[in-house]
């Protein structure tokens, strides 16, 4: 890439020439500066003054990254890769994508990582620790597998069944699960993007377990999955005639989300949280719903609950707790990175009913990534993520 600048990293921000990109302070930035000059092509990588690495691009990650860095003004692709389908034009793949001028998807083992100032990884897990072991340690990454999720290295080899390859670059993890680990995520070199159940279950959870207005114990989790949140790999379980017109329920009682999800709600009380935790695979593509069921703290109400939420995420753009009574749909934040939440009261007293959705390839996998990488660079983390759902 002759004709992309050479940039450096500093205090937060970017720089080109004379021109600075501030970063966002501690608040949310909620739109871009109107400072920002930058030439911007929806069309072209070329113009665009961060070189992007692009691991698994192939995959649907992979193509829901692409495709929102489209409107990004300044990430462009420089380096794709894939597996089977290393050699072939990202068109040919993909060819929703076929207006953007990219690089042919090449081998992870020929990609040379000189040409790249940041990373994202959208490889299956178990295949990831190695590959980032060897990058070199000036490259910005945000990995969206389970890899590096979790701490505590004889549970990832417990649940994950193989052991990990990357023991030492473990410790130097920060969890991406952006509007709750902000701070860490701006200092952070490697990323780790939460798991799309995680995510949505997560966002609504982890406020009410800070403010001690739920109990930790009987946490019950139903979720609901499109089947894209299963990867463009050909299985037997998600064909067509598998999983149309029918509900699976899959990974009953020993689901690899299960200790994600317990970690982060256990880091906010200092104790151990357990779950339960039951997903199910859905007849659409993209989606995901958390129906969560919890045991409120003595003289709390749901009302309680509906304000705490809203106060959380008041600043927030991407997590909006609705209007007391309004039910969060999967359709109302299809292709975004919104999430929608709301707290409902149950009938048996005591209890409440908390439903959170999002678009699993947007804020549960692509999405959320790019805002972590806009934060770890200085930027808005708005940045390319301001498009409205898609609906119907
Ligand atoms: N889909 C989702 O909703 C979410 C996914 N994730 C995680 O993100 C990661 C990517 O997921 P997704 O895009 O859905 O997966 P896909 O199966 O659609 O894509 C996987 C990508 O990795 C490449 N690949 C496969 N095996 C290897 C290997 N051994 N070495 C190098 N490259 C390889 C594939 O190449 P090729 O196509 O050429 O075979 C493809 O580009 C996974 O870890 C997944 O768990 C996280 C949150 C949500
Ligand atoms: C429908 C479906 O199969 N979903 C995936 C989760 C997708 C996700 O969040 O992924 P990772 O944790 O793998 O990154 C699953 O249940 O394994």
């Amino acid at each position: 890439m002759s004709n992309v600048c050479s940039i450096s990293f500093e205090q937060g921000c970017w720089f080109k020439g004379e021109r600075k990109i501030r970063g966002v302070g501690d608040k949310l930035v909620k739109k871009p500066s109107s400072s920002m000059s930058f030439s911007v092509s929806a069309s072209s990588s070329e113009k665009k003054d961060i070189r992007i690495g692009l691991f698994g691009a192939s995959g649907y990650t992979g193509a829901e990254i692409v495709r929102l860095l489209a409107n990004h003004p300044h990430f462009g692709v420089t380096l794709m890769t894939a597996d089977r389908k290393a050699g072939q034009s990202m068109d040919s793949v993909f060819p929703h994508l076929r207006a953007q001028k990219l690089p042919r998807l090449i081998s992870v083992k020929d990609a040379d990582f000189s040409t790249v100032d940041a990373v994202f990884c959208c490889l299956p897990h178990g295949t990831t620790q190695e590959i980032i072991k060897g990058l070199p340690t000036a490259l910005k990454i945000v990995d969206l597998s389970a890899d590096f999720r979790l701490r505590d290295i004889a549970e990832y080899e417990e649940w994950y069944g193989q052991p990990h390859k990357a023991v030492e670059l473990q410790k130097e993890v920060v969890y991406g699960l952006t509007e709750l680990l902000r701070e860490d995520i701006r200092k952070a070199r490697l990323v780790a993007n939460p798991g799309c159940y995680p995510t949505s279950v997560q966002l609504p959870l982890v406020p009410l377990l800070k403010a001690n207005l739920i109990k930790y114990e009987n946490i019950i989790i139903d979720a609901k999955s499109g089947v894209s949140g299963a990867g463009r790999g050909a299985k037997e379980a998600n064909l067509y005639s598998e999983i149309a017109e029918g509900i699976s329920s899959y990974g009953v009682t020993r689901h690899r989300h299960v200790p994600e999800i317990e970690q982060g709600l256990s880091d906010v009380i200092q104790s151990k949280v357990t779950v339960s935790f039951t997903p199910h695979l859905m007849p659409m593509i993209r989606g995901m719903q958390s129906t969560i069921y919890v045991e409120m703290a003595p003289g709390v109400r749901t009302e309680d609950l509906h304000q705490q939420l809203k106060s959380s995420y008041e600043d927030e753009e991407f997590v909006k707790v609705l209007e007391e009574g309004v039910v969060p749909r999967t359709h109302n934040v299809r292709g975004s990175n919104y999430c929608f939440m709301n707290v409902f009261p149950d009938r048996i007293p005591g209890r409440a009913i908390i439903i959170s959705v999002i678009d699993n390839l947007v804020k549960g996998a692509s999405g959320q990534a790019l805002q972590n990488l806009n934060i770890m660079l200085g930027l808005p983390e708005t940045t390319g993520l301001l498009h409205q759902p898609l609906f119907p």
